[in-house]
């Protein structure tokens, strides 16, 4: 893998990035020098994004008093001596000495100085946002605060530099109040806050501006395995297609057995079902109320559909396999879209089963009513738990919160519980109990619908059966970016890479059919094609 694309892999805290920093500047890169070429990078880009757009104007640079600041002022200066008209406002009284010395330039080159936001506002047609970066320590109140608001109500287009001021650079929490950008351009590294769902609105099309950190400085940073990654294009092509060998059979491709539906939820169970056939899995087994089986069987004619005993109000009363069969003869069992809470019997014998589980929906709702998290822990096979916010809250009640710090959430929760937890959201966030972290950088809100969580069940499941029938799972270690093996991949790298799928699936079929055509059904049709395309990618 070459260096861009491990870079974009990485993620890091606000502590990590100074730490990185203070490497390369003890092995004796000047900071002046490193804020001159970070300022360049940025002006350049700048140009490309001029000329690529219908921005046009006055480019007003918001400057803070730190080193974000003294980029934006670099970027002033490159612009202004590019041709391009420029205005800088620096609303403050004290600065960095760096960021006081590229300020004086500025001004003795002529470029014009407005001293408040309100003038800077009404003689410019495009902002760069370089009042805060990594160092903002407090909530913002008072001058600082107004100044934001105003910015964020004119309409004016923002870029801003590393981070939206006023974002913390850790939880993407708005400290006070902060810039909602129309473009972010991350500086180095992916900052942790910028993959937070609640930082979402404030960033806008995100990108990373790469200034050549050496890997060494990074690794020697973060170790060997870092403790975050980001779900990349290149973990996907590192795994799909799944590899199979010419001679084979179908059980030896992964045998998944599906837990779901009743006559309340009879569509949870066919999407499930559709998700788990794109994985690919060798053979499909799904167990739904007797009654649902004429239903599931004209649907997914490919699937072995056993019919169990149902409640009065047509829930699974109790787990009826066929003959000869147990629940040791699946190589993963998916357990939970549209169950109801009746199915309780059902999850109680599949949790004591000493096979790879994954539990969603009313699998996690019937956990959570069992208070049998504690239980999970002296499960000796592996455990998926895949909840949205609301699932995971009344899971994991202790864990923090899952719509705020979501990545410290759900990590705290898979520790908590011994188990891959995957944390639904804008940013999904999957979490393996040793404490890697991985985030699906990418997805869309067209997502957001009524059973496109069964479909990511699915094939997840089936993706899980087929990587547990090959013996393909690496032994609890985490996955490695710097040394990346091919040959095993770790449980909560295949549930990333699920996820991805699911994403790109959704991605794809918004393009095709906007944001409002992406139902959980259509989304199935969507999920091969991303594979497809990948194998092209793959092959080049
Ligand atoms: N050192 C370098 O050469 C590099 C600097 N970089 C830039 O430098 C930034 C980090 O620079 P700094 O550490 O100077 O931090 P910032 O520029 O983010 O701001 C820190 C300054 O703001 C003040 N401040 C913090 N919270 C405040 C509040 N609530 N109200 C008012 N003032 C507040 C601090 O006292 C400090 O002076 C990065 O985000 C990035 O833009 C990067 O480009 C990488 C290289
Ligand atoms: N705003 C969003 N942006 C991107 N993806 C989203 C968004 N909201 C939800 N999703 C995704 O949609 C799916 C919804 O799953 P879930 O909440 O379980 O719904 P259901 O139970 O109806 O299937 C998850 O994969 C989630 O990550
Ligand atoms: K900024």
């Amino acid at each position: 893998m070459d260096r861009q694309k491990k870079i974009e892999q990485v993620v890091v805290s606000a502590q990590q990035m100074r730490d990185i920093e203070g490497r390369i500047f003890a092995a004796g890169m000047p900071v002046a020098a490193l804020m001159e070429k970070v300022g360049r990078l940025i002006a350049h880009r700048i140009v490309e994004t001029l000329h690529a757009t219908s921005l046009r104007g006055c480019a007003g640079i918001l400057v803070g008093p730190g080193h974000n600041g003294g980029d934006a002022l670099v970027v002033a200066r490159e612009l202004h001596f590019q041709g391009y008209q420029v205005a800088i406002c620096a609303p403050f009284s004290k600065f960095k000495e760096l960021t006081t010395s590229h300020l004086q330039y500025a001004e003795s080159i002529g470029i014009r100085r407005y001293d408040s936001v309100e003038e800077l506002l009404a003689h410019c047609d495009i902002l760069i946002d370089g009042l805060f970066g990594l160092g903002l320590e407090r909530h913002l109140t008072g001058s600082v605060a107004t100044a934001i608001d105003q910015i964020n109500q004119s309409s004016l287009p923002i870029i801003s530099i590393d981070l939206p001021s006023g974002l913390h650079t850790d939880t993407g929490e708005a400290l006070g109040t902060a810039i909602r950008a129309n473009y972010t351009w991350c500086l180095g590294l992916w900052k942790l806050g910028l993959l937070q769902d609640r930082a979402l609105e404030y960033i806008g099309n995100a990108e990373l501006i790469d200034f050549d950190i050496p890997l060494a400085d990074i690794q020697a940073v973060l170790g060997d395995a870092p403790s975050i990654g980001r779900v990349t294009k290149e973990l996907a092509i590192a795994t799909l297609p799944l590899r199979r060998p010419p001679v084979t059979h179908k059980y030896k491709q992964g045998h998944l057995l599906l837990i779901c539906g009743s006559f309340r939820y009879a569509g949870g169970a066919i999407l499930t079902g559709l998700g788990a056939r794109a994985s690919g899995v060798g053979m499909l087994s799904i167990a739904v109320p007797e009654s649902l089986k004429p239903l599931l069987v004209a649907q997914l004619p490919d699937a072995l559909i056993v019919g169990c005993p149902e409640t009065a109000a047509g829930a699974i009363s109790s787990l009826q396999l066929p003959e000869n069969t147990d629940l040791n003869d699946f190589d993963a069992i998916a357990v939970g879209p549209g169950l109801t809470i009746e199915a309780t019997p059902t999850v109680e014998q599949v949790l004591k089963c000493d096979r790879t589980l994954i539990l969603d929906a009313d699998g996690l709702n019937i956990l959570a009513k069992l208070g049998t998290i504690p239980t999970l822990t002296q499960r000796s096979a592996k455990t998926i738990l895949t909840p949205h916010a609301g699932e995971f809250k009344r899971l994991f009640p202790d864990a923090g919160d899952p719509v705020g710090d979501r990545i410290g959430a759900v990590k705290a929760a898979a520790s908590i519980s011994n188990a891959v937890v995957l944390l639904k959201g804008a940013r999904t966030a999957i979490a393996h109990p040793t404490g890697m972290v991985w985030i699906n950088p990418e997805s869309t809100p067209a997502l957001a619908r009524g059973g496109s969580g069964d479909v990511l069940t699915g094939l997840m499941g089936g993706l899980i059966a087929q990587a547990q029938a090959a013996e393909n799972i690496a032994i609890d270690s985490t996955f490695e970016i710097f040394k990346q093996s091919d040959r095993q991949i770790t449980i909560d790298a295949i549930a990333s890479v699920a996820a991805w799928w699911h994403s790109q699936a959704g991605i794809k079929a918004e393009s095709d059919r906007s944001v409002m055509g992406v139902d959980a059904f259509t989304l199935t049709h969507y999920l091969l094609p991303v594979v497809s395309e990948l194998r092209l990618v793959g092959s080049n």
